[in-house]
């Protein structure tokens, strides 16, 4: 055991979360210690948000350029596989976290490379190679260790060599064949940046595809993995696997259909990183532990925090960053004496848009992009709604491409005449969600939103199409 040390607060996990707690505490002018047992930047940068959608990229912008007469007689080749795979060894850095620990020491945090877990009240200890170092924190423990891929209950998996996201971000060839096990966010966009790629997809959902977004914009999304042959099997329960004679992958599904793969993506969910990592030796249950909007464990010691994926709210990198400087502000403020234990909604001291406001984007062609609630829960949180929706067709969409197509919906508290939720489906729509971020975060009335005029003729114009059906 290496000499104990000190410090204000403790971050288990360098990712995305984790470096920006311990650099907006460290800003304030508290010190922190950083704990990380693989690569400083954690899961986005090397095998989730930067690869994945390095892979989807070239072949969204190849297929941008075959929708636009003048250009697409000029696109006279396909993609090339072999550049892609490289681009996206680019964007990881070749998995080399050496810049990301420059920033870290830039910032003045300290980095401890290995394995923590929680050994008592505000102490932690982390193991590399055998050493064991304790450090105890003044203030607070921040648990921002991530998520671990979901194994699916089905015979014959455990022990074969299938693909994670992980493999599938990192690969560094195309399989001929491949089957996508779980029809969420990950499978749809690695199916169509594979199908893209070269490879023969098929994809295997126990339900719909991404059962969590709006039909409409599915049924668009199915279009476009259909027309790069993507083979999609929705209400199929899989009920083995097992490897042929040929190390095939082959899958048994419901009604003794099969489908077959030289790789099997397994892509089924995910779960918050907080078992076995000391907190039952605390007396806590981490399947029940929640935290509160500050980030702070609920029926839990006060000095215990949780961000981004470890937090079990929102599996997403910007909201975990968002989590994080709500945390951060917390704790600084805690330290100082001047935030007592509860905050109130929208202060800089709690994760409010994560009850109100989640904007989410599947980046597969077409995209959809999502913010704040459906009708549905709205209803459910007890809201009177109306829900608008149309095809986006505008002067802006006919301009970016020759067969632009798309859908929008808009969801209006009708007591407070207030959008609580929008969604656009079609190319490039993700870079148009900010503007209904700020329209639900900002609760805009709709009678003052009538004057923020979109300018012609872009695919924003949606957004005047979307007031006039609506009314105004
Ligand atoms: C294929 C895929 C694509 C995705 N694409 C997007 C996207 O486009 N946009 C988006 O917003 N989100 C995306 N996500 C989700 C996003 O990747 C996560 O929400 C985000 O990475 C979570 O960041 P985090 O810092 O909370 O956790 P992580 O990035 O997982 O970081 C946790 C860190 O903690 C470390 N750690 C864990 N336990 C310990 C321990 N005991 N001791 C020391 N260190 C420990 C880990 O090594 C890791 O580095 C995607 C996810 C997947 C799987
Ligand atoms: N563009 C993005 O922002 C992006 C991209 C990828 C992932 N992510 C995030 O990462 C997280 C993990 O992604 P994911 O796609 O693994 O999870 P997910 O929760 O989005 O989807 C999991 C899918 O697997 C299915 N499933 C679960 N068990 C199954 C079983 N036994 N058999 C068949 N299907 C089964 C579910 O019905 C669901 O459709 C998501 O929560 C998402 O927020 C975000």
């Amino acid at each position: 055991m290496s000499e104990a040390q000190e410090t204000d607060v403790i971050v288990i996990g360098a990712g995305s979360s984790g470096e920006n707690v311990a650099g907006r505490v460290v800003a304030a002018g508290l010190s922190s210690v950083l704990v990380e047992s693989e690569l400083v930047g954690g899961e986005c940068s090397y095998w989730a948000c930067m690869p994945s959608k390095a892979l989807l990229r070239s072949g969204t912008v190849l297929n941008r350029a075959r929708e636009v007469s003048g250009a697409k007689e000029a696109v006279t080749g396909k993609l090339d596989a072999q550049q892609v795979l490289e681009r996206r060894t680019r964007m990881t850095n070749n998995w080399d976290d050496a810049s990301q620990v420059d920033w870290v020491n830039g910032a003045g945090i300290t980095l401890l490379r290995g394995s923590a877990r929680v050994s008592g009240e505000r102490t932690v200890e982390v193991q590399l190679d055998g050493e064991t170092t304790s450090v105890t924190a003044r203030h607070a423990v921040v648990f921002a260790t991530g998520s671990t891929p979901n194994v699916p209950p089905v015979d014959g998996l455990a022990g074969l060599d299938y693909w994670g996201t992980r493999e599938a971000t990192s690969a560094k060839e195309v399989p001929e064949r491949l089957v996508v096990l779980g029809g969420g966010v990950s499978g749809v966009e690695l199916a169509q940046a594979y199908a893209r790629l070269g490879s023969r997809v098929t994809v295997v959902a126990r339900h719909k595809l991404l059962s969590n977004y709006p039909p409409e914009g599915v049924k668009l999304v199915e279009k476009g993995l259909r027309r790069d042959n993507v083979e999609i099997l929705t209400d199929t329960a899989t009920e083995s696997v097992r490897l042929d004679e040929d190390g095939r992958f082959v899958l048994t599904l419901a009604g003794n259909r099969h489908a077959t793969g030289d790789k099997l993506l397994v892509s089924t969910g995910r779960t918050a990183n907080t078992r076995g990592l000391g907190l039952e030796e605390l007396g806590l249950d981490p399947k029940t532990l929640t935290f509160d909007l500050t980030g702070r464990a609920v029926d839990g010691p006060t000095w215990l925090y949780a961000v981004g994926d470890a937090a079990g709210q929102v599996l997403l990198t910007h909201q975990g960053k968002y989590e994080a400087r709500v945390t951060a502000d917390a704790i600084v403020a805690r330290a100082a004496g001047t935030l007592g234990d509860t905050a109130e909604e929208w202060s800089k001291y709690t994760s409010t848009a994560n009850k109100y406001a989640v904007p989410q984007v599947v980046f597969t062609d077409p995209e959809i992009a999502m913010v704040g609630r459906t009708a549905e829960a709205a209803q459910a949180d007890g809201l009177r709604v109306s829900e608008t929706s149309l095809p986006i067709t505008v002067a802006g969409t006919s301009i970016h491409s020759d067969k632009y197509t798309g859908w929008a919906t808009m969801v209006v508290d009708e007591d407070r005449k207030v959008i609580v939720g929008v969604a656009f489906t079609g190319p490039d729509v993700a870079e148009l969600l900010h503007s209904a971020t700020i329209a639900v975060v900002g609760e805009v009335p709709l009678d003052r939103l009538w004057h923020a005029v979109p300018p012609y003729p872009t695919v924003s114009e949606v957004w005047l199409r979307l007031l006039e059906k609506y009314g105004l």
